[in-house]
């Protein structure tokens, strides 16, 4: 996975969002005036206490659940013109393939549905983005046949085939061991470092954020809002030598104290 791919890609501009469920005395503030920038080509990371609204915050940018207040625009467009655009790639915790179809045919099924509204898109060779993602043994392989990581790997590779600007995962290695997760997560480095979409990666893991994302935004909770932006100085490109330098383990040091701070715990 090394020859360089480098795409136009996007940005999203979050700006003084709100959102509340429930009605009267249920009624719970979610998202509280959030705004956030994520530029173009750039990795961001959000991560914060269970129920904080991190999910919330990716949905409103997908444009799977409206704002109650607020202005979300992707690449200058409106969320809705992006999603139609297919500006955006969602990838989602769990893989969600369709175990009927080969990996060739998940990855592709995308491109295959309503042909004629592609004319003028960008659109990925399935075959090009399965093998840079390591898959390109399992091509005619059903999701059955594939380790759980694999799955994700298809799902996230799915996700690139209508070159978006931007990409919102949710907690994709989430179901993963750590050993399955690390490789993951260091095999979409080095995919997003030869195609810098702008991110947006919901996480629970400090070491994941860090190793990932050139900025991590930490969510307070009770309403949810965005508690402190922490800049990620690692040079890039990032390996899993990364880990064991001391400037990794100052920010793991910084954002575990933030992340007390916004819990008002002494445990993360
Ligand atoms: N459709 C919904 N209807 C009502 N309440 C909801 C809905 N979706 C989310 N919530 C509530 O909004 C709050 C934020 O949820 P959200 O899933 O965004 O949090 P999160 O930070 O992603 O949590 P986690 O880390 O546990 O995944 C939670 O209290 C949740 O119960």
């Amino acid at each position: 996975m090394s020859s360089p791919l480098l795409t136009v890609t996007g940005g999203v501009e979050v700006s003084n969002v709100s959102k509340s469920y429930g009605t009267g005395d249920a009624r719970t503030t979610v998202l509280d005036n959030v705004s956030l920038s994520i530029r173009m080509g750039e990795f961001v990371s959000v991560i914060g206490p269970s129920g904080c609204g991190k999910s919330t915050l990716l949905k409103v940018i997908a444009g799977l659940t409206p704002a109650d207040s607020g202005t979300v625009t992707v690449d200058g467009s409106t969320v809705k013109a992006a999603t139609k655009n297919k500006m955006i790639g969602l990838v989602p915790q769990s893989p969600a393939l369709l175990p009927w179809r080969t990996v060739l045919d998940n990855v592709a099924l995308p491109m295959n549905v309503n042909r004629g509204a592609n004319t003028g898109r960008t659109l990925r060779d399935p075959r090009e983005i399965l093998d840079r993602f390591g898959l390109g043994a399992a091509v005619d392989k059903y999701p059955s046949q594939l380790s759980g990581g694999m799955q994700q790997r298809v799902a996230i590779a799915r996700a690139f085939v209508f070159d978006p600007s931007v990409l919102l995962m949710d907690e994709p290695f989430s179901a993963l061991d750590e050993m399955n997760r690390d490789k993951q997560r260091l095999g979409l480095l080095d995919f997003w470092q030869s195609n810098r979409k702008a991110v947006l990666f919901v996480t629970h893991s400090v070491p994941e954020a860090i190793m990932l994302s050139d900025r991590i935004v930490v969510m307070a909770a009770h309403p949810g809002r965005i508690a402190e932006i922490i800049d990620v100085t690692l040079p890039r490109p990032r390996t899993e030598d990364v880990y064991a330098t001391d400037e990794f383990r100052d920010l793991e040091g910084v954002v575990r104290t933030t992340l007390r701070n916004v819990m008002g715990e002494t445990h993360v």
